[in-house]
């Protein structure tokens, strides 16, 4: 099996290219292949599937409007709905092959039509649609509970203003959340303001554990730093992997940073057996 290893601010994935939907990627598999020891060692992985031929509903659903389908996974074997760090890799992936060209086109994902823009090299964009705020949430976390504000993005968010550095706060722990409130659990953003328009965030993402960046919750920690009508305003956010851009308009959230295609290789039979 051929797989690429890629990163979007040090959130990091295998991709693996599927455009005829024969891989049949079991959770054990994907928990595997990410398995930083014993496997190749990722946050994720991008299976890469033309939509018509990937077996789930979502993809049907917009086969007509979209080749490509990226297939998200969390670290754990999981499924998530959306991952913008990923589909800004998934895209660089496809121009990269020669599967797509550069330009702006819809990439399908479980949280619907997202349109990707990139050059033939460099940052890729993703226009992530709107947020959805859904009121205040609380998480413990190992050195005590943080109030913020939940996000849908397609995937659930809770981002929590704190007052110190997040160099200083205790991620080793996964965040302990209220069931009812959080029913699919939750990914926590923990941000402090550092500037004008400009925060640093840690992540403890649902399925992955700690990441050292989040496109999903960058936007969801736009939101809650910009107040929950959402002023349009253009935000930095500083992540332990990088930076991201985040733009709120009043209509939609688009999000850009790197996206960077790193080694490419065989998976070894006996390996996978
Ligand atoms: N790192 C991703 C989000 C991946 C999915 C998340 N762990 C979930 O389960 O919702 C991003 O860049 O958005």
């Amino acid at each position: 099996m051929r797989f690429l290893k890629g990163h979007g601010t040090e959130n990091d994935f295998v991709i693996l290219p599927d455009p005829d939907g024969s891989l049949d990627l079991s959770p054990a598999t994907v928990a595997a292949l990410c398995d930083r020891r014993a496997g190749i060692g990722a946050d994720g992985v991008l299976r890469v599937v033309r939509a018509k031929a990937a077996g789930d509903p979502a993809a049907e659903e917009f086969a007509g409007e979209a080749e490509w389908f990226m297939d998200y996974r969390n670290a754990d074997g999981s499924i998530a709905e959306m991952c913008g760090n990923g589909v800004r890799v998934f895209a660089r992936y496809l121009v990269d092959a020669g599967l797509a060209a550069p330009g702006e086109w819809d990439v399908a994902t479980r949280g619907g039509l997202k349109r990707v823009t990139l050059g033939p090299s460099g940052d890729v964009s993703v226009d992530m649609g709107p947020p959805v705020v859904q009121g205040e949430g609380r998480a413990r976390l190992a050195d005590g509970e943080y109030t913020g504000l939940r996000v849908s993005m397609g995937n659930p968010h809770l981002a929590c203003p704190v007052d110190r550095p997040v160099r200083d706060l205790d991620l080793t722990r996964a965040p302990d959340v209220d069931a009812a409130v959080f029913p699919e659990g939750v990914n926590v953003e923990l941000f402090r303001t550092v500037g004008e328009h400009h925060v640093e965030m840690r992540v403890y993402e649902r399925g992955s554990g700690e990441t050292r960046s989040c496109g999903t919750g960058s936007v969801a920690t736009a939101v809650a730093a910009a107040g929950p009508d959402m002023p349009p305003g253009r935000w930095l956010i500083d992540v332990p992997g990088g930076r991201v851009t985040v733009t709120l308009d009043g209509r939609t959230s688009h999000l850009s940073g790197p996206a960077v295609l790193v080694a490419e290789g065989e998976l070894r039979d006996d390996w996978l057996r």
